[in-house]
C-alpha cells in the first residue's frame, strides 16, 4: 500500500532529495554498468552488445514494477542486399490512474562509436570518475539521463511515495543512426500513445552552467554521394594517369557544397528558412552563454562568428552543412597506393524551420548532378538521402514547460536558460506531428559533456541533481495538470 502524500509536498521533496543524495553511489555504479556495454549502433553487423543493452534497460524498468514490451523497429537494408532487423525498442507503462497526467519519457541506449585510440584519456567503456566528472561513452548521451529517470522512479518506490503521474517509456536503440523505423513504430502502437498527455525528452545539453529548458532542435538531412568508376580497385601505377578516378570526382563534388565562410552553395537551400523576427531577435539577449567557455569546450580557437547572437542563431535557426567522411577510400595507416573503384561521400544538412526534407533532397540532388555534369566524367553518380529528420520547435507556453520551470527553480534555485539545440532528435517532430501532443526537452547534460566526442562525460552533480529534477518534475507536472483539469472541467474540481 503506497502512502499517498501523507506529508506535505515540501516534506516529500525533502525525503526524495535525501534518498537520492544518500544513494548516489549506487546510481553512479548503475551508470558505470550501463556504460560498460558498448552499445554502438553505427555498424549494423556489430549490434550484439546493443541488443543486450536494450534487454538490460528493459530489466531495470521492469524492476520498477512497469509493464514492459520489446517491440520491432523494422529492418535495415544493407548494400549487399541483406536485411538486418533493427534492435527492438522498449515500450513500458507504470500506472494508469485516469485522474493523473500521463507523461511519456523518451530516451535511447545506443551510443556513437568510441575507441581509446581516438584520443580518449580513459577507456570509453570503463566509466572513470575524475574531479566529479563521470567519463565514458554514453554517460551524457543518453544513458545518464535515461538512468536518472529510472533513479527518480526508483526513489518514489523505495520511499513508498505515490508517483504523482502515470508513466510511459519509449526507449530506442538506434537514435544515433537517426531513429530509422521510429515513425512506423509510433504509428503501429498508436494505442500505446493515445492516452499520453506529455512527452518529455532528456537527450540534450545545457548551454552554460545554468540549468536549461530546450524548446527547439534542428533536423538532419543525411546524404550519401556515391561515385563508381569501375568494378574493382586498381594499382595507381599500372592504371594511374589513364582513367577518370572516382575519388577525384567525389572530392570536387564535396568541395562544391559549402564555402569557407560556412555559406551553403546549394541553390535555393535558404529559401524556406523562417525569417528572423524582431521578437525572436530579442530572445537572444537574455540567454546565458559564455562565448569563450563554449570555444574552450569546442577545442577550436576561432568560430565563424564573433557575437553570442550570431553564434546561437547559426547553431539553432540557420542550416549548417557538415562533410562527415568517405566510405571506400583508403584511410588506414601506411601508404596504400590504390585507386578506389567506388567511393561514398557522406554529409548532412542540419535543417531548420520551415525547411522540408523533400525539398532539400531535390535541391541537393539537382545541385550535385549539375556540378557533376561539368566534369564530363564517365563515372556513375548516385545521390541518396538516407535520413530526413525534421526540425522541432515547441510552444513554451505548453503547461509542461511551466512545470519544468518550477522544478528547475526548486532544485537549482534559478529560472531556466530557455534554449534551442543544434542537434537532432527525430522523435520530437515525429511525435508532435503524429499525436499533436506536447513535447518538451528537459536536459541534464553539462555544456562541456563532449557528446559524440572523445572524453564524453556527465558531471556527478548534473547526474544526481538531474535525478532530483526529474523526481520534482513529476510532482510539479501533477500540480499543473490538476489545475488544468479543474479549469477545463470545473465540476470535477470540487
Ligand atoms: C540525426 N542523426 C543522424 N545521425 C545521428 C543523428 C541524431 C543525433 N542526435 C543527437 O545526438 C541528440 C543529442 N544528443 C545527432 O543530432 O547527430
Ligand atoms: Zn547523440
Ligand atoms: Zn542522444
Amino acid at each position: 500500500m503506497l502512502l499517498n502524500g501523507s506529508h506535505g509536498s515540501e516534506q516529500r521533496v525533502v525525503e526524495l532529495f535525501n534518498y537520492i543524495d544518500t544513494h548516489q553511489d549506487e546510481f553512479v555504479q548503475d551508470l558505470k554498468d550501463w556504460v560498460a556495454v558498448s552499445s554502438d549502433s553505427s555498424d549494423p553487423l556489430l549490434r550484439e552488445d546493443l541488443s543486450n543493452m536494450v534487454e538490460i534497460a528493459a530489466k531495470s524498468i521492469r524492476a520498477l514494477g512497469a509493464t514492459v514490451k520489446l517491440v520491432n523497429m523494422g529492418e535495415e537494408k544493407l548494400n549487399d542486399g541483406r536485411n538486418i532487423p533493427f534492435p527492438k525498442a522498449i515500450l513500458a507503462e507504470l500506472g494508469n490512474n485516469s485522474s493523473k497526467a500521463t507523461v511519456c519519457i523518451y530516451g535511447h541506449v545506443d551510443v556513437q562509436p568510441a575507441k581509446k585510440e581516438d584520443g580518449w584519456n580513459t577507456d570509453p567503456y570503463n566509466m572513470t570518475e575524475i574531479n566529479g566528472d563521470l567519463y565514458g561513452r554514453g554517460a551524457a548521451d543518453n544513458k545518464g539521463p535515461v538512468l536518472a529517470w529510472i533513479n527518480a522512479v526508483k526513489t518514489y518506490k523505495s520511499l513508498n511515495q505515490e508517483i504523482p503521474v502515470n508513466l510511459k517509456f519509449i526507449i530506442e536503440g538506434v537514435e544515433e543512426t537517426g531513429s530509422p523505423g521510429l515513425e512506423d513504430l509510433i504509428k503501429a502502437h498508436a494505442s500505446f500513445f493515445s492516452d499520453v498527455d506529455y512527452i518529455v525528452i532528456s537527450d540534450n545539453l545545457w548551454l552554460s552552467r545554468k540549468p536549461a529548458l530546450t524548446y527547439g532542435t534542428r533536423g538532419s538531412a543525411y546524404f550519401f554521394i556515391e561515385v563508381e568508376g569501375g568494378t574493382k580497385d586498381l594499382h595507381s601505377g599500372t592504371f594511374g594517369g589513364i582513367i577518370h578516378e572516382a575519388m577525384r570526382d567525389l572530392i570536387y563534388l564535396l568541395a562544391n557544397l559549402i564555402d569557407s565562410s560556412g555559406h551553403i552553395l546549394i541553390p535555393g537551400i535558404y529559401d524556406d528558412v523562417a525569417p528572423l523576427t524582431e521578437e525572436e531577435r530579442k530572445l537572444y539577449e537574455h540567454i546565458d552563454f559564455d562565448l569563450e567557455e563554449h570555444q574552450n569546450n569546442s577545442g577550436v580557437n576561432t568560430f565563424l562568428y564573433s557575437t553570442k547572437e550570431e553564434i546561437l542563431q547559426h547553431l539553432w535557426r540557420y542550416p549548417s552543412l557538415t562533410i562527415h567522411g568517405i566510405e571506400g577510400a583508403f584511410s588506414g595507416p601506411g601508404s596504400k597506393t590504390v585507386i578506389p573503384s567506388k567511393v561514398i561521400g557522406k554529409f548532412s544538412i542540419r535543417q531548420v524551420p520551415n525547411m522540408k526534407s523533400s525539398v532539400v533532397q531535390k535541391q541537393v540532388t539537382k545541385h550535385l548532378e549539375d556540378v557533376f555534369a561539368k566534369l564530363k566524367s564517365p563515372n556513375k553518380l548516385t545521390v541518396s538521402m538516407i535520413i530526413g529528420a525534421s526540425p522541432w520547435v515547441a510552444d513554451v507556453n505548453d503547461p509542461q514547460y511551466a512545470a519544468a520551470r518550477n522544478a528547475i527553480t526548486k532544485v537549482f534555485g534559478v529560472t531556466p536558460n530557455m534554449i534551442r539545440d543544434g542537434s537532432t532528435i527525430p522523435l520530437a517532430r515525429i511525435f508532435q506531428d503524429l499525436t499533436k501532443k506536447s513535447v518538451m526537452m528537459l536536459p541534464i547534460g553539462d555544456a562541456d559533456a563532449g557528446e559524440h566526442s572523445q572524453n564524453e562525460k556527465i558531471s556527478r552533480s548534473n547526474y544526481i541533481q538531474g535525478t532530483k529534477l526529474f523526481a520534482t518534475f513529476f510532482l510539479e507536472l501533477s500540480k499543473v495538470h490538476e489545475e488544468l483539469m479543474a479549469k477545463n472541467h470545473p465540476s470535477v474540481g470540487n
